[in-house]
């Protein structure tokens, strides 16, 4: 960022807040139906708005939510669009004004070909039988957010959980380390020596510390084992990553632990494997819920009768009473979310959702963030701000944070915290994990040569291991060789293309076992 390393507190948030404004301009002007596209067809055309929809299936599932199916009245596919699962959207009569209002908001939770399915808090009251058009927003709500965070650290110096993390992390005071030396007993008894080293260190650690985990070298995993480390000592946590899916991967393995932990974030944008431990799964089996719901069914008994009843003294009774019921509902339904919070030794969320209302009166004695080479640093402060403590995990020598606006780049906005506290404080905080558990170490070499200072070393049960020794791989010419160098030169955007087709395949398929592939 300018400024240097050793940027102040007060220089990072004046710095930061324009920028902010640029990458939200930037994500607009991208995607999302405003000024440009004033006219529908245009708004089409650039893949922000589907038109001529009509609602061919609707179910209820997700906790409570509706998922409407959509399809194109014109053809068996949809247009080309440039909606993803998790956005948000709005579903609006296909010919209304592009201000007009809309007949609900959803997320999108599944995409094919030849359909859309949004999933909606409230079932649309009319209109899902004549031709809609759904439009992309845009999401705005995190860039608020990012403001917000900038606002609570401005202030955050004199008080708030992270009073005495904040001066650390802007260098103005050195972080500290337990003088005892600290020993566990690992649940995971695979751990290498790297790995425990490592963990030592992060429990050891008084304000922050940084696990460096170049590719495959079990970040994710002993970030589980910290946690889980954690735990056992009675410390309550926020575990954080800057997408769905790192969270989700966590909380799928400290779910195989008797960890008591719940999952924020709204359900369409969850993997299915981890939606017992959503908070809106937990808060349904809670008792705050069933009173909220008895209330509900009260309620509507007294709609009812509100429209039977023609004396305006009993209309003002039952309006009365309705106002009352109301304000309870809303009481109960509060309560059952801060239970199932306040119960919760582990609150897993993304970076974004840290900053959701539900968790203002929760400070935690550490926060763990997964990923946060890839993370912006406003994003990680959303989550940073709630604790005294933080361990961040990432390998800021990999690919930073995407970045939309190209001037907002060039400024700095995707200098990582990672990165900035690597910087300052070097191996005072920093841990490096050394044995990789995914390539043959002919694959490793380079990047271990290159950016690790040839410190990474190949575990033995992958060290050798080939393509050709997976089941039902026959021996050829493409699967023989361990390494296969392709000059590419001249072949960019042919290369781009593929990846992109691939991204956009991976980015939307919900049958997630096919959720990850690689580049070099
Ligand atoms: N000590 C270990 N012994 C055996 N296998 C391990 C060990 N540590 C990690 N693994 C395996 O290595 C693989 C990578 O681990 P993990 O996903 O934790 O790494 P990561 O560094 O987070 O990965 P990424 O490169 O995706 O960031 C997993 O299959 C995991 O089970």
């Amino acid at each position: 960022m300018e400024g240097g390393k050793s940027i102040t507190l007060q220089q990072f948030i004046s710095i930061t807040a324009p920028l902010i404004d640029l990458e939200k301009e930037a994500e607009i002007s991208a995607s999302i139906t405003t000024g440009s596209s004033r006219n529908l067809d245009t708004a089409q055309k650039k893949g922000s708005t589907i038109l001529n929809l009509k609602c061919v299936d609707a179910q209820t599932g997700l906790m409570g939510k509706t998922l409407l199916e959509f399809q194109s009245t014109k053809a068996d596919v949809l247009p080309p669009h440039k909606f993803s699962s998790h956005d948000v959207v709005v579903l609006k009569p296909n010919k209304a004004d592009l201000g007009s209002p809309a007949l609900g908001q959803g997320v999108v939770y599944r995409l094919k070909d030849s359909s859309i399915t949004v999933a909606f808090d409230d079932v649309p009251e009319d209109g899902l039988n004549s031709p809609l058009r759904l439009e992309k927003l845009a999401n705005e709500v995190t860039y608020r957010r990012m403001k917000d965070a900038l606002i609570q650290l401005s202030k955050g110096v004199q008080k708030g959980p992270a009073s005495d993390l904040i001066p650390v992390l802007f260098g103005e005071r050195t972080p500290t380390v337990s003088k005892k030396d600290v020993t566990f007993t690992p649940f995971n008894k695979n751990l290498d020596h790297s790995q425990k080293d490592a963990i030592s260190k992060a429990l050891s650690s008084k304000n922050v510390f940084l696990l460096h985990g170049p590719p495959g070298t079990g970040k994710t995993t002993t970030v589980v084992e910290i946690i889980l480390q954690e735990v056992k000592r009675g410390s309550k946590i926020l575990a954080c990553a800057a997408s769905n899916i790192a969270v989700d991967n966590i909380v799928e393995r400290l779910a195989r632990h008797r960890v008591k932990l719940v999952r924020l974030g709204h359900p369409a944008r969850l993997l299915p494997q981890v939606l017992d431990s959503a908070l809106d799964a937990q808060v349904l089996r809670g008792d705050n819920s069933a009173l909220a719901n008895d209330i509900r069914k009260e309620m509507k008994a007294l709609n009812g009768k509100l429209l039977r009843t023609k004396d305006k003294n009993t209309r003002r009774e039952i309006q009365k009473e309705l106002r009352t019921l109301s304000k309870e509902e809303r009481k109960r339904q509060q309560l059952a979310v801060t239970d199932v919070i306040k119960n919760a030794d582990v609150v897993l969320t993304t970076l974004t959702g840290a900053s959701s209302r539900k968790l203002d009166n929760t400070s935690f004695d550490l926060v763990i963030i997964d990923e946060a080479a890839q993370a912006l640093e406003i994003a990680c402060w959303m989550a940073l701000l709630k604790g005294s403590r933080c361990i961040l995990a990432g390998d800021h020598l990999q690919l930073p944070p995407t970045i939309q606006s190209a001037e907002a780049e060039r400024k700095g906005l995707g200098r990582t915290l990672f990165e900035r506290l690597a910087d300052i404080y070097g191996n005072e905080v920093v841990s490096m994990l050394t044995v990789q558990y995914r390539m043959h170490e002919r694959i490793m070499d380079w990047s271990s040569k290159e950016l690790y200072n040839s410190k990474i070393k190949a575990h033995s049960s992958v060290a050798g291991h080939m393509l050709l020794d997976l089941e039902d791989v026959k021996r050829t010419s493409s699967t023989e060789p361990t390494l296969l160098l392709i000059d590419t030169a001249g072949y960019a955007v042919y290369c781009c293309h593929i990846l992109k087709v691939l991204f956009l395949f991976f980015r939307n398929t919900v049958d997630h076992s096919w959720r990850m592939f690689g580049t070099i």
